[in-house]
């Protein structure tokens, strides 16, 4: 797939087909992300890739997210709003969580979030290369103690998405606005 053609037809896959997706793909994936443009060559990024049991686990921990949320905002049926979300995360082979390393500066902190999301999209758009979806999402997830835990992350790290990874079922659409209406030309 052309770049051009990725930048434009990738998306976020929220239904996902079941079946395994190459470790090659993940591999790709991963090499794509740790090219990313980051200033002073900070590579502020970790990456955990979590698969089988250790995705079962985060899943897990998400439904008891989701739960919490749900009993706080006193939404009905916290129960199944929790399997939702525990089974939106069973539904796929891999999930990618992605860590930034945090710098005591708050200035380079912000620059080095920019770093991380632009691995991040790196991520997504080598996927989408191989016909490969992603789903990147934050959420309270990200802050929970017990996913820091299963990842590993240490007390100046953060985690700042966990992409899902599968083969897409469907591929919505999300128009947007032309560029023409977001850009000045200046001569
Ligand atoms: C930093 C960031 C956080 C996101 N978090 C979520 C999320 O928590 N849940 C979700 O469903 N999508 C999340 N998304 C995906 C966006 O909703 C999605 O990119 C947007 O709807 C545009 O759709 P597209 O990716 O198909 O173009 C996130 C995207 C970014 C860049």
């Amino acid at each position: 797939m052309e770049l051009m053609e990725g930048l434009l037809t990738r998306r976020t896959i929220h239904l996902f087909r079941p079946g395994p997706v190459p470790q090659a793909v993940i591999e790709a994936m991963l090499e794509a992300a740790v090219q990313a443009p980051n200033h002073h060559m900070t590579q502020p990024w970790r990456f955990v890739v979590l698969q089988g049991d250790s995705l079962a686990q985060l899943a897990r921990i998400r439904y008891h997210v989701a739960w919490h949320k749900a009993v706080s905002q006193n939404r009905p049926d916290p129960e199944r709003l929790a399997m939702k979300a525990q089974n939106d995360y069973m539904a796929v082979p891999v999930i990618i969580g992605v860590i930034q390393q945090l710098a005591s500066d708050p200035h380079r902190q912000e620059e080095d979030y920019a770093a991380v999301s632009c691995a991040t999209y790196g991520m997504l758009l080598a996927a989408w290369s191989f016909g490969v979806g992603t789903h990147w999402a934050t959420g309270g997830i990200t802050q929970a103690q017990d996913a820091r835990a299963l990842l590993q992350v240490q007390d100046h790290e953060r985690i700042t998405g966990f992409i899902r990874v599968g083969y897409p079922a469907t591929v919505p659409e999300v128009p947007r606005d032309p560029a023409t209406h977001r850009t000045l030309w200046l001569s």
